[in-house]
């Protein structure tokens, strides 16, 4: 309804996913014309503008792009102290994990004068910044520790021949990182603590989920969100180099459930840590290193999806 939507401001990732910038602009000038329209300029504006839109005063804010946007933009309010904005969502990315499964709406309009506001927990991660200082992030999707998130680091390196894969496609180079970590992987030992358990193990990979889906629709064979007040800790352990091929594959195809070496817990609070420290990936991002803390924060947010 106009009006109403003069306190909205969209901030938009014009690099998100595959749609073009013009289509999305023409989209929101028609469906949302009295929003502000920001666009992010580089990797971490979405943090800025999501904060500049709390002091700024907005009722709403509109995320629009992928979970990366998404994430970012939370980050911004959270830690403007925002956690009465509305955060709404449209999902523009590649992988759109936070949204998956939700109802998609046709009008923009429409998704503001949605009068049922979901309050969603927030999770929280703390980590070894590459500078050796602690930090820590708000998470809406997953975050990853091993395996993926050492395939991650390899893909974001900045070497020749990833300069000339990532010119060619970027899922080519996508590939040769995932072929490249495979080819030399062994599990990692870590030291885990589960709700304040802990363990020593040796594993592949710890994701630590606050949705059920990671990489554009995949699940470890749980299509479930963990219950309100809790992450979903889920362990890939005890296979070896070809038993994680066959494993990937089985997640590809939908056909993870039930297997042998994914190890599922709902739990509050998670606490890895390695001796070589290993990279963390929160939401699609690479932001340090172990150790690394997981934990939730009930209902501390506004999202309209
Ligand atoms: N103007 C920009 N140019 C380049 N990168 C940007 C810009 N604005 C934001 N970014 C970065 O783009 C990254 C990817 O964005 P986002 O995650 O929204 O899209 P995606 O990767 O296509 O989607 P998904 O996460 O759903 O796969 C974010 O980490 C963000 O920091």
């Amino acid at each position: 309804m106009a009006g109403e939507h003069d306190r909205v401001v969209c901030i938009v990732n014009p690099a998100s996913g595959v749609r073009r910038r013009r289509t999305i602009a023409r989209r929101l000038a028609a469906e949302l014309p009295e929003a502000q329209c920001w666009f992010t300029r580089h990797p971490g504006h979405g943090v800025a503008l999501g904060r500049q839109a709390v002091e700024d005063g907005y009722a709403t804010v509109v995320a629009v792009g992928g979970d990366g946007t998404l994430s970012e933009v939370a980050n911004g309010i959270l830690t403007a102290g925002g956690e009465k904005v509305r955060l709404a969502y449209v999902p523009a990315g590649t992988c759109n994990d936070f949204a998956r499964g939700q109802r998609p709406v046709s009008n923009l309009g429409g998704l503001l004068d949605r009068t049922q506001d979901r309050e969603t927990d927030v999770g929280t991660v703390t980590f070894t910044r590459p500078d050796g200082t602690r930090d820590h992030r708000y998470f809406l999707v997953s975050c990853t520790v091993g395996l993926i998130s050492v395939i991650g680091q390899r893909f974001t390196e900045k070497t020749p021949v990833n300069r000339v894969l990532k010119r060619l496609s970027l899922q080519l180079a996508e590939t040769a990182s995932s072929v490249r970590t495979l080819t030399g992987w062994r599990p990692v030992a870590v030291r885990l603590e589960l709700d304040g358990e802990p363990s020593d193990q040796v594993i592949t990979n710890l994701a630590v989920l606050k949705v059920p889906y990671f990489a554009g629709g995949l699940t470890f064979g749980h299509a479930q969100p963990p219950q309100a007040g809790r992450l979903d800790a889920v362990r890939v352990a005890g296979v070896g180099r070809l038993g994680v091929v066959g494993l990937m594959w089985q997640v590809f195809r939908g056909a993870a459930a039930g297997h042998p070496a994914i190890h599922r817990q709902e739990v509050r609070r998670v606490r890895i840590d390695a001796d070589s420290p290993l990279p963390v990936e929160v939401d699609g991002e690479l932001v340090g290193f172990t150790p690394a803390e997981f934990s939730v924060h009930p209902s501390c947010l506004k999202t309209v999806v």
